[in-house]
């Protein structure tokens, strides 16, 4: 078979080249990361060649012993990453590294400023991989090839950083891949033995694979053998009592693909009727592409120490998707494919265990160190939301880790916890109150909470979108009902005094004959018109049923293209605000038509609702200002 061995020249995608730019300026001031990312790299790659070959023995090529060599050469001035692993072949090549297939690359790169220091924790997120070898190289040579192909099937990708790569195709004896950093010219503290050897040690000693450098004699002289540096054992098998926290750490930017320390983990050995080792970290912040559906899930799959999958999403719930780290099982077999992992008892049981140990994590955090569960909540909270509709099973422990923005404090940040609700709960209080709305303003000044101020009653105030769904899944809590304060028939316990209950009758006396004309006026508009128990200050507002959306969620849904039925809402009137009084004084039909309808069109304003004659609402609003 001939082998198209032509060069060429191809330019790098453009986000490629904008992140490289802003990459090697934000992370000058930690370049030695450079070499923890390749030789993370060669062990992914490693990982991979040891899975494939369980089912292709070829593959191993009759090397079986797996390593990542890394060495230096003064005088070339070149520092080489070696190893054994699967390879790339040519279009592979072209694929992984000078385009950047990820979604949302591009308002990603949007985000970054230029300014070092933020953009270094920016790029952490996206997780800098191979192109971080531009922070010290001003030319880099990748020579690879995969396993199971022949000889002249080697590939040679080169590049200066600037913006065009080649590519050739050339021969290359052994299988894997081998990386040349030429190095820039003020870079030179990086070709010493002591310094590449404690780089490797800081970031990398738990690698699992050896990473050898050449070994020296006794006068510092290369004695022609490979020495490893690492320990070179899977950390996860180590006992905890053995390992310390920097490992941890240096362990998860390898598996989590970060670039900051973890928030916390957990790590456990499982015995009994199952056997695995868990070992699962929650990331400081929230990556980049938290929100995209598509993304990886965290999880590495890893059966006998033998890399099975990465994004094992089986072993996590979408709600968990931010957690990262590896399961280990002893039971599974080697050749266990993705259909298996979909309906087998040890995937479920490693499930619930991981996630049982997760939820335990966050739930210590919460109680021992409220700061940084508070850090891990303004991460990942909203996702936590997704849990009570997710994890019927696990819903009431998920429910003791949710925080919420409350009237307690007024402010948007989510602090306050459900069980902090109950115990400040008012005396004949029965229910949680909470109202939904498309951001925090509009539910804070809700014409709503206007009759809970009044009596001091306490009120969730809930402005993210996946708020609704949760309130949809989750009922209860500690016995007490959770109740929307914008839906329904007013409960407000026996909160309410005798005294209150008179005045209201009072102010209802006055304006009764109301109620049917403003019905009359909006026809078809509303379900009902009554007098409200929950206003103060506002004249009227809009109550949806039991059932009903949310004003601001049906027009979400609405422009999204889904087709609602429509829901008629009843309109509650303050019987002792001055403008309903004022309504009682009109005798002209007409002008009191266009009262009720500017009644009615405030209500809906007031919920984040939309008018749907809006001209009309100003037309009808000046002619009344204006008519004294
Ligand atoms: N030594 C290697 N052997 C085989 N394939 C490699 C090697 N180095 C890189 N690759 C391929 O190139 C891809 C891109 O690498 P890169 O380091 O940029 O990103 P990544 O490892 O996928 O993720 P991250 O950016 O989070 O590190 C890898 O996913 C892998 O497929």
């Amino acid at each position: 078979m001939s082998v198209d061995t032509h060069k060429e020249t191809r330019q790098f995608q453009t986000e490629v080249s904008q992140l490289l730019h802003l990459m090697i300026n934000a992370l000058y001031s930690n370049k030695e990361i450079f070499l923890r990312e390749l030789i993370s790299n060669a062990a992914d790659a490693c990982d991979k060649l040891r899975f494939e070959a369980l089912s292709d023995d070829a593959l191993m090529e009759g090397q079986g012993e797996l390593q990542i060599q890394v060495s230096f050469d003064k005088e070339a001035r070149t520092i080489t990453v070696r190893d054994n692993g699967i390879g790339m072949n040519r279009e592979e090549v072209i694929q992984n590294i000078g385009t950047i297939a990820r979604s949302g690359t591009r308002e990603f790169i949007s985000q970054l400023t230029g300014d070092q220091k933020k953009d270094a924790h920016l790029i952490g997120q996206f997780g800098v991989g191979f192109y971080s070898a531009f922070i010290v190289a001003d030319r880099v040579t990748l020579t690879t090839r995969r396993a199971g192909m022949t000889p002249e099937h080697g590939v040679r990708w080169v590049s200066d950083g600037s913006g065009e790569f080649s590519v050739e195709t050339v021969e290359k004896a052994e299988r894997g891949t081998e990386v040349v950093l030429h190095l820039k010219a003020d870079e030179d503290e990086f070709l010493d033995q002591w310094r590449l050897r404690h780089i490797i040690t800081r970031y990398s000693d738990h690698i699992p694979l050896p990473i050898a450098m050449p070994g020296t004699d006794d006068k510092g002289e290369p004695n022609g053998e490979w020495d490893t540096v690492n320990r070179a054992n899977a950390l996860w098998t180590r006992p905890r009592s053995e390992i310390t926290d920097d490992e941890y750490k240096a362990f998860y930017k390898h598996v989590g693909h970060d670039f900051e320390d973890p928030l916390a983990w957990t790590h456990n050995r499982v015995e009994g009727r199952q056997e695995y080792t868990s070992l699962l970290y929650i990331p400081t912040r929230a990556p980049f592409d938290l929100w995209d559906r598509d993304r990886r899930h965290g999880i590495k799959l890893y059966v006998q120490r033998v890399f099975i999958m990465d994004d094992a999403e089986h072993l996590m719930p979408t709600y968990l998707r931010f957690v990262r780290g590896v399961v280990d099982s002893s039971d599974l077999p080697l050749n266990i494919s993705r259909e298996i992992l979909q309906s087998n008892k040890l995937i479920d049981g490693m499930r619930a265990g991981s996630v049982k140990k997760v939820l335990g994590l966050l739930e210590d955090m919460a109680a021992n160190e409220p700061e940084k569960y508070q850090t891990f909540w303004d991460a990942f909270g909203r996702v936590m939301k997704e849990g009570p509709g997710e994890d019927y099973a696990n819903r009431e422990q998920i429910a003791r880790l949710l925080r919420f923005a409350s009237t307690h404090t007024g402010e948007s940040a989510q602090t306050v916890s459900l069980a902090d609700y109950v115990a400040r709960m008012k005396e004949g209080q029965q229910h949680i109150y909470y109202i939904t709305a498309d951001s925090h303003t509009a539910a804070l000044h809700s014409p709503h909470l206007e009759v809970f101020r009044k009596r001091g009653i306490e009120v969730l105030l809930l402005s993210d979108r996946v708020d609704e769904w949760l309130v949809s899944h989750l009922h209860e809590f500690d016995g007490k009902s959770l109740k929307s304060v914008a839906k329904g028939e007013l409960d407000l316990g026996d909160t309410e005094t005798e005294e209150e209950k008179q005045a209201q009758q009072a102010a209802e006396e006055k304006v009764k004959d109301l109620l049917p004309r403003i019905k009359a006026a909006l026809e078809e508009r509303v379900e009902d018109v009554r007098f409200s128990h929950r206003l103060t200050d506002s004249p009227a507002c809009i109550v949806l049923s039991e059932h009903d959306m949310a004003l601001y969620m049906q027009q979400l849904l609405k422009q999204a293209g889904q087709n609602l039925p429509d829901t008629r809402p009843v309109l509650e009137v303050n019987p002792a605000h001055r403008l309903i009084e004022r309504m009682g004084e009109e005798t002209d039909d007409a002008r009191f038509a266009d009262w009720a309808s500017l009644l009615m069109d405030q209500a809906i304003l007031a919920e984040g609702g939309q008018l749907e004659d809006p001209a009309g609402f100003v037309r009808r609003l000046n002619a009344l200002i204006t008519s004294g």
